[in-house]
């Protein structure tokens, strides 16, 4: 779906601080593909990258993000570089960028920013069917309709997050990107929704990314996971060989540092709630 290859990131116009440093990795159909490392190490100007969004003055110095889908209308495929991305949001790729507060628009109630996010054909069978089907979305993550009549600052940490990922997946992307969607919440709603996550990920068997340097989140959720390291790469592959055997110093010291393994993998996890 995407394929990232041999990709150097960073910031600047004058000058260009390097971020992400020479790294490929593929980003495959139906899958859940954590990123970890510490902070700094490049998690979030990857995402950036494979979103293709260059706002922030980031620009790609040397290799390639390319994306690879189906037009779900016509079924012709799409071939695309990232920065031709911006025309396949919502409709094939959608992000949760890090902190819900900064995304969403204090001042605007809830109901606004959403509908008003959303593409135009979603509005095409009016605004009151749109509403009802956003109501009835926003239910499967346990939000009552009077979420939308909400400025955000009156819904908890946790709302908000919920708002967030349940507009990236409304529209039913092939591709989520979310950037430590829950590392603000306490660890009981960090794990609803996560839970959530999982299971629209399975529903819609489309791919989701999450990066989150909580290596315990990665063992119950994630079916790869990619380590990074001052801007690198430093191990990727399916998270149970990484968790049992891994190959760097970096890695091991991340999985040496979980108190302990007590979670079950997302299957059982998505299983008890199912
Ligand atoms: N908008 C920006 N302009 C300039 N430099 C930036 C910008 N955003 C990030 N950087 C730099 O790029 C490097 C990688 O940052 P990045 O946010 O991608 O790391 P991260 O792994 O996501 O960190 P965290 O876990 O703290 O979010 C850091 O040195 C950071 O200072």
């Amino acid at each position: 779906m995407i394929t990232i290859d041999n990709v150097t990131v960073g910031y600047g116009t004058s000058g260009f601080v390097t971020a992400v440093d020479g790294v490929s990795l593929t980003i495959n159909d139906n899958e859940i593909l954590g990123i970890a490392g510490e902070s700094g190490s490049g998690k979030s100007t990857l995402m950036r990258a494979v979103y293709g969004d260059f706002s922030t003055g980031l620009r790609i110095k040397s290799g390639t993000v390319r994306g690879h889908f189906e037009d779900a209308r016509t079924g012709h495929a799409i071939d695309a570089p990232s920065s031709e991305f911006g025309k396949l949001w919502w409709d094939q790729i959608s992000y949760i960028p890090q902190g819900s507060m900064s995304v969403l628009n204090p001042l605007m109630k809830i109901e606004k920013q959403v509908i008003d996010g959303l593409p135009d054909r979603e509005r095409q069978g009016g605004r009151r069917a749109l509403r009802q089907r956003i109501v009835d979305f926003l239910a499967g993550f346990g939000l009552e309709e009077n979420v939308l009549n909400a400025y955000p600052h009156q819904l908890s940490g946790g709302m908000r997050q919920r708002v967030l990922v349940a507009i990236a997946a409304f529209v039913n992307p092939r591709l989520i990107l979310a950037d430590e969607p829950t590392t603000a919440l306490d660890v009981v709603v960090q794990k609803k929704i996560l839970l959530m996550m999982v299971e629209i990920q399975r529903r819609q068997r489309n791919s989701l990314v999450l990066v989150s340097h909580d290596m315990g989140v990665h063992y119950q959720i994630t079916d790869r996971l990619a380590i990074m390291y001052k801007g690198k790469i430093v191990e990727a592959g399916p998270t149970a060989e990484i968790f049992a055997n891994p190959q760097h110093d970096y890695t091991r010291n991340l999985i040496a540092s979980l108190p302990r393994l007590h979670g079950k993998r997302s299957a059982d996890v998505v299983g008890e709630h199912a």
